[in-house]
């Protein structure tokens, strides 16, 4: 489906998420790649009957709103995909710097290839296991529907620094899962000693069943 140019300057406009011209031209172009991309190689789902740019690219700059990206900041994206939400946010915030992993070497390929035409300076794709990510702290790690929460703390126990938030994109009913994640802390540093959900459905129908969730130290 083609992406209507003005839709996501006025989600932005409505929802408080900064962006500036530049920003919106680079998100659009995001938007189209992410598209032409999916023909190729599987992104995205194909059989969704809704813009690229709604469902994805705004759905993964909702963070924005529940998070203050500092100029400096190291964040990974864990399980990017096709650079999401790693490149909405990058692209929102060319001050901080991303580090996008995922384990799929044809994915990790479309985004290396989308950010290069992008020109996004702040943004780096790793095909690698999270795994095996060794050596390097983040402040900040996210994840759009990646993996179980208690699995995602458990990366993010070993790579976020203490006062770091693990922030994910999720849906469904997540109380059983986010319980899992806390009663399983003590196996993983004590990570999450707590977790908000917050729903999004008020924002858009689109995402009436998706929550964002914050796992805290
Ligand atoms: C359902 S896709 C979501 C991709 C993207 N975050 C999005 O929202 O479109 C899950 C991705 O996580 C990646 N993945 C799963 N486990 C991983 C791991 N342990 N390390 C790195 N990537 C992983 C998969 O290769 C896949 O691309």
């Amino acid at each position: 489906m083609p992406n209507d140019p003005h839709l996501i300057e006025g989600l932005c406009r409505q929802h408080g998420i900064p962006a500036t011209k530049k920003a919106l031209i680079l998100l659009e172009r995001y938007a189209a790649l992410l598209d032409e991309w999916n023909l190729k190689v599987n992104l995205v789902s194909r059989k969704e009957h809704a813009p690229v740019i709604i469902k994805h690219v705004f759905h993964s700059m909702l963070v924005a709103r529940i998070h203050d990206f500092k100029p400096g900041e190291k964040v990974l994206d864990l399980g990017t995909g096709g650079g999401l939400p790693g490149i909405p946010l990058a692209i929102l915030f060319p001050e901080t710097s991303f580090l996008l992993v995922d384990s799929t070497g044809k994915k990790i390929a479309a985004c290396k290839s989308m950010i290069k035409e992008l020109g996004l300076g702040n943004a780096i794709a790793l095909h690698t296991r999270v795994e095996e990510l060794r050596g390097v702290i983040f402040d900040t790690v996210l994840s759009r529907q990646v993996a179980p929460l208690e699995e995602l703390c458990a990366y993010s126990a070993r790579l976020l620094k203490r006062g770091g938030v693990l922030i994910c994109l999720k849906g469904g009913s997540l109380n059983e899962e986010i319980a899992q994640a806390v009663l399983s802390r003590e196996k993983h540093l004590g990570f999450p000693a707590s977790v908000d959900q917050l729903p999004i459905g008020e924002i858009d129908p689109m995402f009436s069943e998706k929550q964002i969730v914050i796992a805290r130290w």
